[in-house]
This record gives structure tokens, sequence and C-alpha cells, in this order.
């Protein structure tokens, strides 16, 4: 059973309403940055859909934090198409869980819990107000009092915020957590500075360091697949593994986002963070326990053995208009230069350096503006010996993390009935076809349940970072042109919107060894309903 030991809340609900503890005890989550955008988009929702789920705490208040001379209603209109999103999926359900069910669950029962707080970022006098403001109105009849401090902020404000929290608005009578977003710098020299300055106020314990795809549904089962099935284990290696991919595909572009996307570049957005942890995942050993740090440690100790990425073994592009030219390219995109070098697409290929991968290709692809959206683990196994069959396309497990969410391994079977022939097709676990799901919460759903039950195995810790970025940063320094001496820059290629990506790509897939299975396509038997989007 895949619990965490300290998960108070995945006992019955009936235990935990009963428990008279439960009521001396109130939980704040203070939203920083809440007139922003992620605070619109993501956190309030995933706050809201847990208040559904009947996984709130049974006294709790969330503080929306920010500069912005906002009513509360005016504050409240701004949250409101996200809650509708999420009250639509929920309508007049009563709640799942026993003891919830005298709590109507509408966004203006949740709205009760909710305030609109407005004050500077580092302001010790805003903070010590916070901080009356807490213990007077929502505290002061509870033994015990916990603060969830969730930074929608951009990363330049963060250090800041937290210097003037944590002496000032700090509960003296709970537990205090820190959520923060990315990006966590630039490259290594900037994301250990950030982590200095972060640290120095911070301990570790209380810092939850968010990587959403690590609340994937799919990723989520990347442990129990691996080490919950014995079937898996003599393959899991070098010997019978020939190359692995992690794809990430949008089809979508900048969408506005141009001018933020362009000092970012691809690379920095999706690979280093959300596709090399699902790269931990698969590649890691397996954990002494399943306690948050020994998890980060196998995390660690695996990213340790990837030396930094070549840049000859990257692959990079930048999309122009759809070939139909309805579709603007990326420098069409207002606030992107017009002579911008950012990529939008990279493949890359890296290695790690133990018994278990040595020799086997871990390719990475990401871009915007393909022609699909869809995020998945491929691992190509080697051929079959011995040519019993002619040749045969080879095995793949393919771990799909969206859309569909699904397990499936393609395999050869004979076709059913008189004929002899073999046949390509698959031992498939399609999530929403196998079990009675209408919906897979979303990630920052899963992530904020998580760090309120002070569960951090699913939260990135500080060396994991370091390590994430000695992996990528010589190489990005060279596509940024900061890395001096002889280091060729990298040809950002053109790809048009809705393409595959550029034709080099798929060359160096191939030079590393992946085959393509031609005349065979997976198809998902249902479609998946709302989920991880
Ligand atoms: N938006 C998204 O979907 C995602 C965002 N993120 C990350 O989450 C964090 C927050 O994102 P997002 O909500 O988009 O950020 P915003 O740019 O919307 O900023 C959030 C709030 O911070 C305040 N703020 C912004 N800039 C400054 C400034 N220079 N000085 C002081 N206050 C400022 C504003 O509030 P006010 O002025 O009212 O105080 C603003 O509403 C970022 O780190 C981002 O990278 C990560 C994944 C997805
Ligand atoms: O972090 C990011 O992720 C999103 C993609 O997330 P998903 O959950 O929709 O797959 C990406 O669009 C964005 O550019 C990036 O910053």
């Amino acid at each position: 059973h895949w619990q965490h030991p300290s998960h108070a809340l995945e006992q019955s609900d009936t235990q935990e309403l009963e428990n008279p503890a439960e009521s001396e005890e109130h939980t704040t989550f203070v939203v920083l940055g809440a007139s922003g955008d992620l605070a619109k988009k993501k956190t309030y929702p995933a706050l809201f859909s847990l208040f559904c789920e009947g996984r709130l705490p049974r006294n709790f208040t969330i503080v929306g934090y920010a500069r912005s001379d906002l009513s509360f209603d005016d504050f409240w209109e701004r949250l409101s198409p996200g809650l509708a999103k999420v009250s639509a999926f929920f309508g007049n359900r009563s709640a799942r869980h026993r003891g919830m069910s005298h709590i109507c669950l509408s966004p203006d029962t949740f709205r009760e819990r909710c305030s609109y707080f407005r004050g500077q970022y580092g302001s010790p006098d805003d903070a010590a107000r916070l901080d009356k403001l807490l213990q007077k109105e929502h505290e002061a009849k509870f033994a015990r009092a916990n603060r969830m401090y969730y930074l929608a902020l951009p990363p330049s404000l963060f250090a800041d915020a937290v210097r003037a929290l944590k002496p000032l608005a700090w509960s003296q009578k709970g537990w205090n957590r820190v959520v923060i977003e990315k990006p966590f710098g630039h490259d290594l020299p900037s994301s250990d500075k950030l982590a200095s300055e972060l640290m120095a106020v911070l301990e570790e314990k209380e810092t939850y360091r968010i990587d959403h795809y690590l609340g994937k549904e799919m990723v989520l089962d990347l442990i129990p697949l691996r080490f919950g099935n014995v079937a898996f284990t003599p393959i899991w290696s070098n010997h019978y593994i020939d190359s692995l991919r992690i794809t990430f595909k949008e089809n979508i572009g900048t969408e506005g986002r141009g001018g933020y996307f362009d000092k970012v570049g691809i690379i920095r957005d999706v690979m280093q963070n959300h596709l090399l942890q699902m790269l931990t995942l698969v590649a890691m050993e397996r954990p002494a326990s399943l306690l948050d740090e020994d998890i980060r440690d196998e995390k660690v100790k695996v990213l340790k053995q990837i030396g930094p990425i070549k840049t000859e073994h990257v692959v990079l592009g930048q999309y122009t208009r759809s070939e139909d030219g309805k579709t603007p390219g990326y420098k069409d995109d207002p606030g992107v230069p017009a002579d911008s070098q950012c990529p939008t697409f990279a493949t890359l290929v890296m290695f790690i350096n133990n018994e278990r991968w040595a020799g086997v290709p871990f390719i990475m692809k990401a871009g915007k503006a393909l022609e699909e959206r869809m995020a998945e683990v491929r691992i190509q196994l080697k051929d079959v010996p011995g040519g019993l069959f002619g040749e045969l396309a080879r095995n793949e497990l393919v771990i799909k993390v969206q859309p569909n969410e699904s397990v499936y391994l393609k395999i050869y079977g004979k076709q059913p009935g008189l004929s002899n022939e073999v046949v390509q097709t698959e031992l498939d676990l399609s999530l929403h076809d196998r079990f009675d799901i209408d919906r897979l919460p979303d990630a920052y759903e899963r992530l904020s349940l998580d760090c309120l039950n002070g569960d951090k195995r699913n939260f990135v810790r500080t060396d994991e970072l370091r390590e994430a970025w000695r992996i990528f940063t010589p190489m990005l320094h060279t596509i940024d042109g900061l890395a001096g001496g002889d280091a060729t820059p990298v040809t950002v290629h053109t790809y048009p919107f809705g393409s595959r990506g550029p034709p080099d790509s798929d060359a160096l897939v191939q030079h590393f060894g992946y085959k393509q299975t031609t005349g065979y396509t997976w198809k998902p038997k249902k479609k998946g309903g709302a989920g991880n989007e």
C-alpha cells in the first residue's frame, strides 16, 4: 500500500473528524502573489478541489496576500473562472467522505474560508500585521496552529519574502512550511545563489520546492511500477534496455508569453526540471524505504552519475509559421526579438555512468508548437536474438504521462485464428479503462495535499536541484554564447508550427540506436476524463 507513514489524512475521515485533537488544530494557507496568474490558474483551484474532496483539515483559512489594491470582491472575481471549472466537475455531489457530508461543497462555502490581505513582500511591518491578524482572527482558540506559505511569486522575491516572514509571521504553536515555484535559478551559479539566500533563512525541512510533474499520476506511478513488480527487475538495465526516451510535446506555441520565454528556452523550461525528474525516477536504484529522504537520496545518487551534456549530443529548433500560413511563428509573438536564437525545441542525449546504465542513451525531446500534446517515457528493449520469427520490431514499455494516462508494453503474439503469423500487440493498462475513475487530481492538488501532510518525497531537495543544474549548465552556457574559448555555438534549426520538429532531431535519435516501429499505433481504448491537464 503506497502510503506515507505520517499521512494523517489518509486515515478514514470518520477517524479524522472524531479525533478531538483535530478540532484543536487550525491550518492557514497564505498564498503570496494571490493576485497573479499561478494563484488564479492553479493554487486556488487545487485548494478548492481538495476542499471538495474533503481533504482539507476541518479548521482552515486561506489568506490571499498581494500588493494590489483589491477589494475582496474584486479578488474573488479574478479567482472565479478557475473555481467554476472545479465546481462544474464536483457539481452538487455530496462529499465522498462520511464525516464531511454536512458541508456544502460550493465556491460560496469555500469563499467563507478565504480573505484578501494587502501587503508588500519583504515588509517586516506587513509580516507583523499578518501575524497579528492570524493569531487574533483565526488561531486564538486553537491549541495548535500551522501555516503553509505558498510563494506564487517571481523567484526574485522569494528571499525577501521569507526574510520578513520567518522572524515575524512564523507560527509559534505548529508547523510552518514554504512552497516555492520554479524557476529555481537560470544556471548553476544563479541557482546556488538563490538556494543559499533561501537556506540562510529556511530549513530544508520547511522548504517544499515544487516540480509539478512530480504530482502527475503516471509520474507518481513510476516507483510502484518499478519496485512493486519483480517482472521488471531483471530487464531494467543495459542487459535488456537499448535506449530510453522521454518526450514532452505541446501543440501550442508561446501564445503571448514569448517575451518571458525568450529568456528561458525549452531546455530550462521543461527539460532541466520536469523531464530530468522523470528520468531520475526511471533510473534510480531501489530506495531503502518509501520515506522522503530515502527516495531523494537515491535520486541524488543517480544524478551524480550523469556527466554534463555534450553540445554535439544536442539538436535545437525554433518554430516558424505553420505550413498553411495560418498559425504564427515564434518570432511573431510580441516581445520576441527579431533575431532571437531561443530554442523552442530540443533533443538531447545523456548517459548514466554506472553498472546498470553504462552505454544506454537517455534521449530527451521537448518542444512547443509540435503536432500534438503529449508526455511519455518510452523504454526500448534490445532486438530478439535468434530470428525465429524473422525481423521483429523491438519490445517497448511506454509510460504515457498525458493524455490518456496508461502503461503499455508492445509485444508480439500469434495472430488469432487459423493463421500462424505473429502480430504486434500490447499489454495495456489504460487507467481510465481499468479503474473506475472519473477524475484524476491535478498535479498541484496532489502536491498541495502532500505539503499539508508533511510528505516531501515529491518535492525537489536542494542537492538534487544542484545536480540538475550541474548536468545542464555547461551546455546551456555554450548555447547562450557564455562558454567562451573554442565552444562552437549550436545551430538552431527551424521547424514549421504543427510539425514533428527539425529532421536533425530524428537523425540524432536514430544515431543513438532508437528503432522506430512502423505500421503499428497504440490506440487508447477510452478517452481520459478530467485529469492532469
Ligand atoms: N503562471 C503559471 O502558470 C506558472 C507559474 N509558475 C511560477 O510561479 C510563480 C508565480 O507565477 P505567476 O503567478 O505567473 O507570476 P506573476 O508574474 O503573475 O506574479 C505573481 C504576483 O506577484 C506580484 N509581482 C509580480 N512582479 C512583481 C515585482 N516585480 N515586484 C513585486 N511584486 C511582483 C504581483 O502581485 P501584486 O502586484 O498584486 O503584489 C503578481 O500578481 C513564478 O515563479 C512562475 O515562474 C510556474 C509554473 C506555471
Ligand atoms: O512548467 C511548465 O509546464 C507547462 C506544461 O505543463 P503541463 O502540465 O501542461 O504538461 C509548460 O507549458 C510551461 O511552458 C512550463 O513552464
